[in-house]
């Protein structure tokens, strides 16, 4: 039966327009698919990185600031991502953390929102750093922080709303959730969303303008492969930048920086989202990944993934035993991310063994194997190979025996 699956899995590979793409990357023969936690390492990264560090910051040294780009490379490197995101330039900075930039959208939201708007909804099956802050940004600001599923928000949005929080992809399940029209259900109460992008930007397309997004955050060592812990950004809609009052107001967000004055005034734009100097190393490793996307389009990705994800949910269902796993990501396209999760018993043994067979995905408690599929370098082989090691271990098999 394997052979079929294979053979298919071969001319998918054949037919594959992305299949170059994965020439970029430093990949070995291990099937990674964890990039929705840390996105692979892009070619470009190792060489810039030390040119960076050695010509520009040991041989410039402060004259980098303005002569290697350093000063204004969080607006640069935000209009890169911009497109990925469905955003026209001048919207995204990047810098900080996702946590600590979903402080701002959510302060700066409750802010935009003004008088007799009270309550932050949040996202209650969310990503926990995004609850953890919507709860801090709810005591400071005086709101109530009411937790709502994403499918209920259109009911419980009201006119005391000021902001919804909402996660584009559900980290554990890989549901993806409809943006325009939860967009559209909250601005109809007058209220404002945030949305978090970790596991949507790269990997799907977002269309930030054209359905009215009016903050979004995402990381960028997922699916955008900026390296362990590179900057995420912060998209503030154009007509929101002149009303919007970042809560971290640094002197990287001032209008006149080196005015040094002791009294604020925020810098026009986007750049009001900065805060203090920005992190160049991390920052310009994210630029040089960024350039992996100079010739891929954001929808051949999309159209990719689905056919990976979908071939991966066909793999599994003729390799394993009725019954051992659960897929909990929707099999509807229209509601699937760029990941698979399957519940099954023991599946934080389950994944370790799978590791140590070449195959990487993660573990999420309490029963979730979860299996990120990056179309830029995972290709139908590595699909094949990901559900037959699965079936493989589930059966209790050795290492390298045949399904
Ligand atoms: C949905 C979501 N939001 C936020 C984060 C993390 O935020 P930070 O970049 O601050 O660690 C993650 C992953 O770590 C995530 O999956
Ligand atoms: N950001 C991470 C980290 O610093 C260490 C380990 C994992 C992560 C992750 O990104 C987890 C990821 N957001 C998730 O969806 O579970």
């Amino acid at each position: 039966m394997s052979e079929s699956y294979a053979k298919r899995a071969a001319e998918l590979d054949a037919a594959d327009e992305l299949a170059s793409v994965r020439a970029r990357f430093v990949l070995d023969d291990v099937v990674y698919l964890d990039g929705n936690s840390l996105g692979a390492l892009p070619r470009s990264v190792p060489g810039r990185v030390e040119d960076v560090v050695r010509r520009q910051w040991g041989s410039l040294r402060i004259r980098s600031w303005d002569e290697s780009g350093w000063w204004t490379a969080p607006e640069r490197i935000g209009d890169r991502i911009a497109p990925l995101v469905g955003a026209a330039a001048g919207q995204t900075v990047v810098g900080d953390s996702t946590s600590v930039n979903l402080f701002k959208a959510l302060v700066g939201a409750v802010r935009l929102a003004g008088e007799g708007r009270d309550e932050i909804l949040v996202d209650a099956t969310t990503f926990p750093t995004d609850g953890y802050i919507a709860a801090s940004a709810a005591r400071l600001t005086g709101c109530t922080l009411r937790p709502v599923a994403p499918d209920e928000v259109p009911g419980a949005v009201g006119p005391r709303t000021a902001v919804v929080l909402l996660n584009h992809v559900d980290y554990r399940t890989g549901r993806l959730y409809d943006l325009p029209s939860l967009t559209a259900a909250v601005h109809a109460a007058g209220a404002l969303v945030v949305w978090d992008l970790c596991h949507s930007a790269g990997a799907l397309p977002v269309g930030l303008d054209e359905h009215g997004v009016d903050l979004a955050v995402g990381c960028t060592y997922k699916y955008l492969n900026g390296g362990p812990g590179s900057p995420a950004f912060l998209y503030i809609r154009r007509d929101l930048q002149a009303r919007f009052d970042s809560p971290l107001p640094g002197w990287n967000s001032h209008a006149d920086p080196f005015g040094m004055t002791p009294d604020f005034s925020p810098a026009p734009g986007a750049l009001r989202g900065r805060v203090g100097t920005p992190d160049i190393l991390s920052m310009l490793a994210l630029e040089a990944a960024l350039e992996v996307w100079d010739d891929v389009s954001v929808s051949a990705v999309r159209a990719k993934s689905l056919a990976l994800t979908d071939f991966f949910l066909e793999c599994v269902a003729a390799y394993v035993p009725q019954g051992a796993v659960e897929s909990v990501t929707p099999s509807a396209h229209a509601d699937r991310g760029s990941q698979v999760a399957l519940r099954c018993q023991g599946a934080d043994a389950v994944m370790r063994s799978l590791i140590e067979r070449g195959v990487v995905g993660d573990f999420r408690a309490p029963d979730v194997l979860r299996f990120g599929f990056t179309p830029l370098y995972v290709g139908f082989g590595d699909v094949e190979r990901a559900a037959r090691v699965l079936a493989e271990v589930l059966a209790g098999e050795p290492a390298g025996a045949p399904v």
